[in-house]
């Protein structure tokens, strides 16, 4: 049995699920994708190869080795990505809260049955199907589960709007002794500029009291300042469009001081070594080009 344990995102890490790009399938038409900065590479011609994202996933596996991390693969569905194993499913505490996520990516799940058949079946947790929540948009603080949504009327219209108000109700009913708090969320489904696809696109904590954060990321500038005043303004790295274009929130923690990132994050890299951060760093430009980056495609079963 998996004894599954978290409760924050830099807990040193001994157990996760790392996606796969294996198989991944043949370039999507634009019908078919679900974000829109895909859609910007098939159009470009720049979608990237599966050869490619293989060998960058195969470089976090060796990180995950390194650290002595248990690492658990989805099965492969032939034709089908599974990149981004973070939004199927999500740990909170000991629970592991099957997402509601888009319909489009409803198979991802069945290939983790494997890990689902090691955890105790009273502490899976399946919402009601009104409710759509994605692990990207979920984000826990030890007391403080964070969650981003979308607030505006148009929802259903937006692709890119994966976690909805009942989703918040759900988690708050589930852990009343935590503290809740919804982030409004920009929207594009037409610019990946300005589209925090989840909450782990527009901010992230590292390390015990530091966070990567984006402000345009945000709709309300409330919320935006909740997290300012919650980590300290001079405890934050301030990121821009392109950085947040670039997946910069999106680096992934082994514990307080290790922190995988991607190779070309120079400003953010720096900064981090500068608060004694050892960086990982990894190539992952060629999966980046989907809209996630490292948090998404990792979904941690175990911390300390
Ligand atoms: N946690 C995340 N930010 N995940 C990114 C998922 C990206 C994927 N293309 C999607 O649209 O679903």
């Amino acid at each position: 049995m998996l004894s599954l344990n978290v409760t924050n995102e830099t807990s040193r890490l001994r157990a996760v699920v790392l996606g796969t790009a294996v198989s991944n399938g043949d370039v999507p038409s634009i019908e078919e994708a679900y974000d829109p900065k895909s859609i910007e590479h098939i159009k470009a011609g720049t979608y990237p190869d599966e050869a490619d994202m293989i060998k960058e996933m195969e470089a976090v596996n060796n990180v995950f080795s390194k650290y002595d991390v248990k690492v658990f693969r989805p099965k492969i569905i032939e034709n089908y990505n599974q990149i981004f194993a973070r939004d199927i499913a999500f740990v909170i505490d000991n629970k592991f809260i099957k997402a509601n996520i888009l319909p489009d990516r409803e198979q991802e799940l069945d290939a983790l049955q494997h890990v689902i058949d090691q955890i105790n079946p009273t502490d899976i947790v399946k919402p009601p199907e009104a409710v759509h929540i994605e692990g990207g948009d979920v984000m826990l603080w030890n007391d403080y589960i964070f969650i981003g949504t979308y607030k505006g009327e148009d929802y259903p219209d937006h692709i890119t709007a994966r976690t909805n108000l009942e989703g918040v109700q759900f988690i708050k009913a589930l852990f009343p002794n935590k503290i809740v708090k919804e982030f409004d969320l920009a929207k594009s489904k037409t610019e990946a500029r300005d589209n925090a696809l989840h909450l782990d696109c527009c901010f992230q904590p590292v390390g015990k009291d530091k966070g990567i954060i984006y402000k345009d990321g945000f709709r309300a500038e409330s919320d935006y300042m909740y997290l300012v005043d919650l980590f300290g303004a001079d405890n934050l790295f301030y990121i821009t469009r392109d950085e947040m274009y670039n997946m910069n929130s999106n680096v992934f923690s082994i514990d307080e001081h290790i922190v995988i990132s991607e190779e070309k994050f120079v400003r953010l890299n720096t900064w981090l070594r500068s608060k004694d951060f050892i960086v990982e760093e990894v190539p992952y430009a060629e999966i980046s080009k989907q809209e996630g980056l490292l948090r998404c495609s990792t979904m941690p079963l175990v911390r300390d």
